[in-house]
């Protein structure tokens, strides 16, 4: 039987009538089993006049007792007890008998209801339909096509142009009974004078509205359908007798009733296994009725004859079997457009309103902040590691095309006059240097003579000058010196940093950027005072990384470079090294002096900001020069190779601020006895800085070389970002050979 039910069940259950349509006022949308109930026919007239004993006696009302009149046979199990409806049976069993009267029974008990319960409009449709030889015929329609079975999404499997009348009352409906009666596939066999050749299936579908909301926008529907059931009786052909047509029928009748078998069984395992439902017609078209959306009642048939006693044992443990078997009856609604429109309206409303509430929401919003929040600081990492993968590869590039310039300047084979960088030279540059360089050179260095020249310490300006055009010049130099061996160093080079992924050299220099960057921030702190005046040299890492205070006096360090021949130069002019500087502060720019003073006037933010461009470039002179000297001697390196002037003991700059003229001296001298054969260059770079390699024999050389080639990049980075270094390094930048 068709039940309804749903998640308006609670709702539709306040409707009036509804209860009608639910079987009663039972509860709706739960899961019921199947119901099954026995029926016990008496010994018929045929089985009387055999002689044929009563095998089966019902003991109560929900027991049926096998009473074996044979000894010897099986007597497990006598006793099944049904908790509920039976319907089931094997031909001659009394199904037919028993359906007319369900039937009857059930549709005066429907006309009851409806007649006691006016508020609700009912509408009663019938339609009737029989399976013979898997064959669907409409038992209201004289045509004898078979009608196609078709499967939709909601209605299930339905059978294709199925005759269905609207009933106008009980005696309409007996009429059309009558019909299917008549209609239906009968035959005389040996057990049955009137036996049952297909499966009935008559269908009353009833609709019920509330008459009050009847035509108005709340008026909706309630749908429940009752199928009553006539199945054809299992028969053997043995028993039978049948041959010919009859034995067909029998075929399909059984075939069919085993496929039903085997759903039956199948579902009573409750397992989530395939069900067959397609093995048959039968099945298919019962498949609401014995799994889904529906509350489902077999009335199982017997024959107490000796004779059925292995069909009436079978059809017992059938119905064992059905009342396992779980359905889930729900409330069928069916509603019209203006009140579905409406009710779609309300479950948008109430949905809003669940968006609207923060309280009820809370724990979601939270979590969507926190994702954005996320996705916000992923962003802004991928950015800045752009940013940097960017500088990088711009740097790598620079620095590619300054030793492809470097090697093509190696090629043409000018020679500078300045020797080979060692700390043993004569560390005098004299201004022959100047002239062993290119006109466009020699604009840079009007520059910067010009700084030099206009202070008291001219021979130092100009000595730093030269040290400049020396270190510009070395790049030529180096390769001069060494010939072909220094180009094809300068080729391994290139070959390893092309070969050196891009996204190394990135990882590479977030990995030194963070500790100067605090470092920055340090000196950044420190490098004003209250009244605004700059100490410099008060944060030991400034000091180390920025050079000291003696540096502040010194007109000329501002990007130029302190040549490393300069470590032997024998002294500066006191005067030169210890001016009183004079800022001449200017938030955004920095300029110097003519006047010989050192003006480095930058906000702290600026300051901050060159720094730390400075101290990513020292940080990555030094592991580049790392792992360049530790390839080219493996092992034998231990610590000391690169080391930063304070490392050794020695800090030449303070040491100067006491006696310039003595600190180069002081250096070599203790250079001589930590580092014994070991070279050192000195590299100078803007603001202050300074630091010393020390590398051993040859390779002092292409790595000075390197070194500054990186400045030279680092320098000219510095200027197209906007920064302003100073004049010296503009200079710098104008007459480099990557600038060119
Ligand atoms: N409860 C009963 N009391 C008296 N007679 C009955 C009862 N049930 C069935 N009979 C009789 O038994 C005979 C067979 O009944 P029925 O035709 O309903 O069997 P069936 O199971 O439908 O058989 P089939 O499967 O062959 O159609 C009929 O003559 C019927 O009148």
């Amino acid at each position: 039987m068709g039940a309804i039910g749903g998640n308006e069940s609670v709702q539709w259950d306040k409707v009036a009538g509804a209860d009608a349509v639910n079987g009663g006022g039972t509860s709706v949308g739960r899961m019921d089993r199947i119901q099954v109930l026995v029926r016990l026919r008496p010994l018929s007239e045929k089985e009387v006049a055999r002689g044929e004993p009563a095998e089966w006696e019902c003991i109560n009302d929900t027991t049926v007792m096998f009473r074996s009149t044979f000894p010897d046979r099986p007597t497990a199990p006598t006793a099944y007890t049904f908790a509920s409806v039976f319907a089931y049976g094997q031909t001659s069993s009394g199904k037919t008998y028993t359906m007319n009267g369900v039937t009857e029974y059930t549709v005066a008990d429907i006309y009851d209801y409806i007649n006691k319960h006016e508020e609700r409009a009912f509408v009663l449709k019938f339609s009737a339909i029989e399976i013979y030889n898997e064959a669907v015929r409409d038992l209201l329609s004289a045509e004898n096509t078979p009608l196609r079975l078709w499967d939709d999404a909601e209605k299930g499997t339905y059978v294709e142009n199925l005759t269905e009348v609207v009933l106008r009352d009980w005696n309409h409906l007996k009429g059309l009974i009558s019909v299917c009666e008549a209609q239906r596939r009968t035959g005389e066999t040996f057990l049955n004078e009137k036996s049952s050749r297909s499966h009935q299936i008559l269908r009353l579908t009833i609709e019920s509205s509330a008459r009050e909301f009847l035509g108005k926008d709340k008026s909706t529907t309630l749908v429940a359908s009752a199928n009553f059931v006539d199945l054809a009786g299992s028969e053997r052909a043995s028993q039978a007798l049948s041959a010919g047509t009859r034995l067909k029928e029998g075929c399909h009748i059984n075939r069919s009733l085993l496929a039903l078998g085997t759903v039956i069984r199948k579902l009573s395992m409750g397992s989530n296994a395939h069900i067959p439902y397609r093995d048959s017609k039968l099945t298919r078209i019962l498949q609401p009725s014995l799994g889904g959306n529906a509350r489902t009642a077999i009335i199982c048939t017997l024959s107490p004859a000796t004779s059925h006693i292995e069909h009436s044992r079978n059809t017992l443990l059938f119905g064992s079997c059905a009342k396992e078997v779980v359905t889930n009856a729900q409330v069928n609604v069916v509603m019209s457009d203006k009140a579905l429109v409406k009710h779609l309206q309300k479950e948008v409303a109430r949905l809003e309103s669940e968006l609207r509430q923060p309280a009820s929401n809370s724990s979601l919003e939270a979590l969507v902040k926190e994702k954005d929040n996320q996705i916000r600081k992923m962003e802004k990492e991928i950015k800045e590691l752009k940013s940097q993968r960017d500088l990088a590869q711009s740097r790598l590039q620079n620095l590619l095309e300054t030793v492809g310039d470097q090697v093509k300047h190696s090629g043409s084979g000018k020679r500078s006059a300045r020797s080979p960088p060692s700390i043993g030279i004569s560390p005098g540059i004299s201004r022959d240097d100047s002239s062993q360089i290119s006109h466009d050179d020699s604009d840079l260095f009007k520059d910067v003579r010009c700084i030099g020249t206009s202070g008291t310490g001219g021979n130092e300006q100009l000595d730093l000058s030269a040290g400049e055009s020396s270190s510009l010049q070395g790049l030529n130099m180096n390769s001069s010196l060494h010939g072909s061996g220094s180009n094809a160093s300068v080729n391994s080079r290139r070959s390893r940093l092309l070969s050196e992924s891009p996204i190394t050299l990135e990882q590479h220099l977030e990995n030194i950027k963070r500790p100067f960057v605090s470092l920055g921030r340090d000196l950044g702190s420190s490098t004003h005072n209250s009244s605004g005046s700059r100490i410099l040299g008060r944060s030991r890492s400034c000091r180390s990384l920025m050079g000291s205070t003696m540096f502040d006096g010194m007109e000329m360090d501002d990007g130029t470079p302190l040549h490393r021949s300069l470590v032997g130069f024998p002294g500066r002019p006191e005067g030169n090294h210890r001016r009183g500087s004079t800022p001449n502060h200017d938030a955004e720019s920095e300029t110097l002096s003519r006047a010989g003073s050192v003006v480095s006037t930058k906000t702290n933010a600026a300051c901050d900001a060159e720094f730390t461009g400075i101290g990513e470039f020292v940080a990555e002179l030094k592991e580049m020069a790392q792992v360049h000297y530790q390839k080219q001697l493996g092992n034998q390196i231990t610590n000391g190779e690169f080391v930063d002037i304070k490392n050794i003991g020695l800090d030449p700059i303070a040491d100067a601020s006491q006696s310039p003229s003595r600190w180069p001296l002081e250096f070599e001298k203790k250079q001589q006895e930590i580092i014994g054969l070991w070279h050192a260059c000195c590299i100078s770079l803007v603001h202050r800085t300074y630091f010393f390699l020390l590398f051993k024999g040859e390779q002092a050389d292409s790595i000075y070389m390197e070194v500054e080639l990186r400045r030279l990049s680092f320098l000219r980075d510095t200027y197209s970002r906007g920064n302003t270094p100073s004049n010296a390094v503009v200079g710098s930048l104008n007459s480099s050979p990557a600038a060119r």
